[in-house]
């Protein structure tokens, strides 16, 4: 089995985005959401996108935002990569594609096998479905440390490019990819001190048992 990309999301620091180029993961998350612990002005957007350009593809994660909102945030941090993280439709996913000229992810919440079958409507509109553990009513919709049941993706066999989140760490990343052949991971609770607080350490962590190596 061919070892997964990485995807290190809500990076907010030069120090933790120095961990993951070091790391070589191969993506790094900036959070666009306000009521994250993570979320990133554009300002400090701006710095980390140019910091992490040539090194390591940036991903731009937004939750039910706007045009402009998206807009900004692509001119501010050259973003490459658009991850949806809310309730946005297929048609939106479309749109945004179209919008930005970039690639568009899109996360689905899971917690039953109809929620597999929920985000086969996103193949086609995305360019990789995200699956991400549901998160309680009023909370955040992800960066929760929260995982699902891993074998429920038995239902999904490849209906579209994946990946795989929620509540993944140094301690499980090896068995979730055993389990599922995931060709993608996403951490973001799971390699921090504190909310917020990315660890340089688990971080390099994660990547290695991720690879296996
Ligand atoms: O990370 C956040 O703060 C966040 C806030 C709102 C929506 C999504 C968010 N993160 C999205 C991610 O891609 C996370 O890596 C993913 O949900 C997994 O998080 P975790 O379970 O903490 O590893």
């Amino acid at each position: 089995m061919p070892a997964p990309r990485i995807k290190i999301c809500g990076v907010n620091s030069a120090q933790a985005l120095d961990a993951v180029i070091a790391a070589r993961a191969e993506y790094c998350g900036f959070v666009f959401f306000e009521r994250s612990p993570r979320h990133l002005t554009l300002a400090e957007a701006q710095g980390l996108g140019a910091r992490a350009a040539g090194h390591v593809t940036r991903v731009g994660l937004f939750v039910d935002a706007d045009d402009a909102t998206i807009a900004d945030a692509v001119a501010a941090s050259a973003l490459d990569v658009i991850q949806l993280h809310g309730e946005e439709s297929p048609e939106r996913v479309a749109q945004v594609k179209a919008q930005t000229g970039l690639p568009v992810w899109k996360a689905v919440p899971i917690a039953s096998a109809a929620d597999v079958e929920r985000a086969a409507r996103y193949a086609g509109a995305a360019d990789l479905v995200l699956f991400d553990a549901k998160t309680p009513k009023g909370t955040l919709p992800g960066g929760m440390g929260l995982s699902f049941d891993w074998s429920l993706l038995a239902g999904w066999k490849n209906r579209a490019p994946w990946g795989l989140a929620g509540g993944l760490s140094p301690a499980n990343v090896a068995e979730a990819v055993r389990l599922t052949g995931a060709p993608l991971v996403d951490t973001s609770s799971g390699v921090e001190s504190a909310p917020g607080v990315k660890d340089a350490e688990k971080i390099a962590a994660f990547c290695a048992a991720a690879r296996g190596t």
